[in-house]
């Protein structure tokens, strides 16, 4: 009963986790994306800004340094004419901007003039190519962009950023080089892109932003699946293991069975179908005690729990019969069965063994305190009121386990009743 009751708290709590682990994965999937990113935000006037351009006849200069506004007026004469905001982005300590953790970027830029796209170059430092003093062996990672979306800040995935060619060849840069990398950005720069033609070209940048997220959508799915796959495979995991323990306490429980039938006398299918009550005086017949018994037997084994049997046997019963006839004998039969009924403690189980005979199945009891219970019972009986001058009485045999054996324990309460009837019956007799 307990195991059973064990085996549905532990099912309960597997509900338990499984409702929560589902309550967590629908909040997890329904989460705002903007939750688990982070930001990075760049304003432009907070860094040192240079202008630069090709060597041909463009000309670039500050139309307004602080809000770093400045102006270019590109000359077609260069073979590649170009005009550049260079932003320095180091820190105190020397080092650029790490952004390869960062998914998009976005920047806000006021430009005027005739041009559709300008470049942004975030440029990368790496020993493996970069040399002291050279600031054009940085690497040149390149997004050209549609100027008409600038102003109102553009989103661009940073897996469309590309390293330029012209910086690939010019460095000789080999090719397992020449992937985009972010780790350490030290220059942010603004230049008139490539289709840029002759004319006046106004550029202010204002500020860029990087985000990121904490977890990927693919990341937060596969994370969800791993979980569930783990929580399943945990169950069926408990699931065998609990299995296994019903299995093998089911077995100790039919080999237990089957040792209590033998003691019982029952032949297993034969009295299996047997009613657990004896018909003529209502107690229970030895089919009615079994689950006692068994109780008995593995709390002994287990906790060492005391357990103890009182064999009670009528005195002169044949006596009886024999002088007031048999209808008496059952009469009487029923007496006393009613009488130790209604006397015998509720923890205790009372049977009738056969004949005469009944036996008295107490749990957690000790040989002494079985004594006691066998007195007070001996002395129920030899003052029960009945319908004849006969006196009723009867004998007590009381022994105590000691080894996990059901037929020594009952023989011995056998002998000790033995002794009760030789000693002048009417009395207690205990096991030594
Ligand atoms: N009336 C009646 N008698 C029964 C029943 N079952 C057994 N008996 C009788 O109970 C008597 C038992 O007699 P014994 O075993 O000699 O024992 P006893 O006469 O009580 O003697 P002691 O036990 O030594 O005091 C027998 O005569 C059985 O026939 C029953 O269900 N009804």
């Amino acid at each position: 009963m307990s195991e059973e009751h064990n085996v549905r708290s532990k099912m309960t709590s597997v509900e338990l986790v499984l409702g929560v682990l589902a309550v967590l994965s629908v909040i997890l999937l329904l989460i705002p994306t903007d939750l688990i990113k982070f930001h990075k935000t760049l304003i432009a006037s907070d860094y040192d800004a240079h202008l630069y351009k090709d060597n041909g006849l463009s000309e670039i200069r500050w139309l307004d340094q602080e809000k770093q506004l400045w102006e270019c007026v590109l000359n077609d004469q260069h073979i590649t004419p170009f005009c550049s905001m260079q932003l320095d982005i180091i820190d105190e300590h020397g080092k650029g901007i790490n952004l390869s953790d960062y998914d998009s970027m976005t920047i806000w830029l006021n430009y005027t003039g005739e041009a559709e796209h300008l470049r942004v170059y975030l440029r990368n430092r790496n020993p493996q190519y970069f040399v002291l003093g050279d600031i054009t062996s940085t690497k040149y990672n390149v997004v050209e962009v549609p100027v008409s979306q600038l102003k109102d800040g553009l989103v661009i995935d940073m897996n469309n950023i590309n390293v330029a060619d012209w910086w690939l060849s010019s460095h000789k840069i080999p090719l397992q080089l020449s992937r985009p990398e972010f780790e350490d950005v030290v220059y942010l720069e603004i230049q008139t892109g490539s289709q840029s033609r002759e004319g006046v070209h106004q550029i202010q940048l204002e500020k860029v932003e990087w985000q990121g997220a904490w977890l990927t959508q693919a990341a937060l799915y596969k994370i969800i699946i791993l979980v569930w796959i783990m929580f399943i495979f945990a169950i069926l995991i408990y699931r065998i293991v609990a299995l296994n323990i019903q299995l093998k306490n089911n077995q100790r429980y039919q080999k237990e069975l089957i040792s209590i039938n033998d003691f019982l006398n029952l032949k297993n299918k034969k009295f299996e179908d047997l009613a657990k009550t004896d018909p003529l005086t209502g107690l229970h017949n030895r089919l009615g005690i079994r689950d006692a018994l068994y109780e008995g037997l593995n709390n002994w084994k287990n906790q060492r729990q005391p357990f103890s049997f009182v064999l009670i046997d009528i005195d002169h019963f044949k006596r009886l019969n024999d002088t007031y006839g048999h209808d008496m004998g059952d009469k009487v039969l029923q007496l006393t069965a009613l009488q130790l009924g209604k006397n015998i403690r509720r923890t205790d189980f009372l049977a009738r063994w056969g004949g005469e005979e009944f036996i008295l199945v107490c749990p957690n009891t000790t040989l002494d305190e079985a004594e006691v219970v066998a007195e007070f019972l001996r002395d129920k009986i030899e003052h029960m009121d009945i319908d004849s001058d006969h006196a009723i009485t009867a004998s007590f045999g009381v022994s105590s386990m000691s080894e996990p054996d059901l037929k020594k324990l009952f023989k011995s309460a056998d002998d000790a009743l033995y002794q009760a009837k030789e000693q002048g019956r009417n009395r207690v007799v205990t096991s030594i």
